[in-house]
């Protein structure tokens, strides 16, 4: 059918669509950057403290920590005090620094205090309602201007965008909702995926790059489709390692060779595999082979089966290897 003989609502209908899917590989250097002067974290486990940390060291921004688990705060910011330690003794960071950025470390157990800053960045556990409930809490809680960003591995950035208002045409919040997705350990690796959903705004994608960079990180940008850049990329290649193991092409130490030693990165796909978490590898693989319905993503039987073992790779003492 031509456009011509198209009825108006859907000539209107299809220059919006146009003007959304232009909009999710945003041109955020036509868009402003907002500075950034206050940031909340909600979640101080394993990835919040870490983006805590940094943006307090790097950024030298106040950061509310969130979390509803008191145990949880507790622990994060002992972690926090021992790697500002080590920068100290280990002259990355002078003392007074240290103290200052430690200061900016803000632990609380209420959303509410978050009624004050320019950017949240949610690193809760990978629940998919936990989320959403979050994000609905942040639209009311955040001030109208917050960016309103989630460290999601695999969840869909546009569902989390559209969870925060009941009216899908008022877009006041979701609008100011992406994902920062940090890569782990955050102290340590530069990347971080800059994810937007259907409805992020240019200004909000600039003002999330900016601060990544304020951060010390070395930002990318993608549009919200499973798996992202990293794991689209990442995770088919450690299948693919699984694969050749099971069957037979080589054996596990020829695998890891090969691609350590042939393509210059610190470990091999199947010790790679055992630090993810093969549970962590497996979710992911489901994530794209569901999301992309294509069976190039389908998951190796072994990883399957090492999964269902319960051999998750380090942190359960067994996986291709045993720690
Ligand atoms: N661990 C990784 O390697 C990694 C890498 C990239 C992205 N991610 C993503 O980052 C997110 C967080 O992962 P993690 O490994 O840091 O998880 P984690 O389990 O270490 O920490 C989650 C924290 O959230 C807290 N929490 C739970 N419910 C809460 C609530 N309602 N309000 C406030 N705090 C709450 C928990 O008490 C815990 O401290 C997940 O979405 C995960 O997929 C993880």
């Amino acid at each position: 059918m031509s456009l011509p003989r198209l009825t108006h609502g859907v000539r209107q209908a299809l220059r919006t669509q146009r003007r959304t899917f232009s909009s999710t590989l945003l041109r955020p250097a036509e868009a402003q950057a907002a500075e950034v002067k206050s940031l909340g974290v909600v979640g101080a486990g394993q990835m919040g403290l870490g983006i805590a940390l940094v943006a307090a060291r790097s950024a030298g921004v106040p950061v509310t920590l969130v979390d509803s688990n008191q145990a949880s705060l507790d622990k994060g910011l002992k972690f926090a005090d021992t790697l500002l330690a080590k920068d100290v003794s280990k002259s990355r960071m002078r003392q007074d620094d240290a103290d200052k950025a430690r200061a900016f470390l803000r632990p609380t157990t209420r959303m509410e205090d978050l009624d004050r800053v320019d950017m949240v960045i949610e690193a809760v556990p990978e629940i998919l309602s936990l989320k959403t409930s979050i994000f609905a809490q942040l639209a009311q809680i955040c001030p109208s201007h917050a960016v309103l960003a989630t460290n999601t591995s695999s969840l869909s950035i546009t569902t989390l965008a559209a969870s925060t208002t009941k009216d899908p045409n008022d877009m006041s919040a979701s609008s100011r909702v992406l994902s920062t997705h940090f890569m782990n350990p955050v102290p340590i690796q530069k990347g971080v995926e800059i994810i937007s959903a259907l409805q992020t705004s240019p200004a909000i994608l600039a003002t999330a790059l900016e601060f990544c960079r304020r951060m010390g990180k070395v930002p990318s940008t993608s549009a919200d489709t499973p798996g992202f850049l990293a794991n689209r990329i990442l995770m088919p290649y450690i299948n693919e390692a699984i694969i050749c193991l099971e069957s037979g092409i080589g054996d596990r130490d020829s695998i890891d060779a090969i691609m350590k030693n042939g393509t210059n990165v610190p470990m091999g796909p199947l010790q790679l595999a055992d630090f993810i978490g093969l549970d962590t590898c497996l979710s992911i693989m489901k994530v794209l082979h569901e999301g992309l319905g294509d069976s190039k993503y389908r998951p190796a039987v072994r990883l399957r089966s090492m999964v269902e073992a319960g051999w998750l790779g380090k942190k359960s003492g067994r996986g291709f290897y045993e720690y």
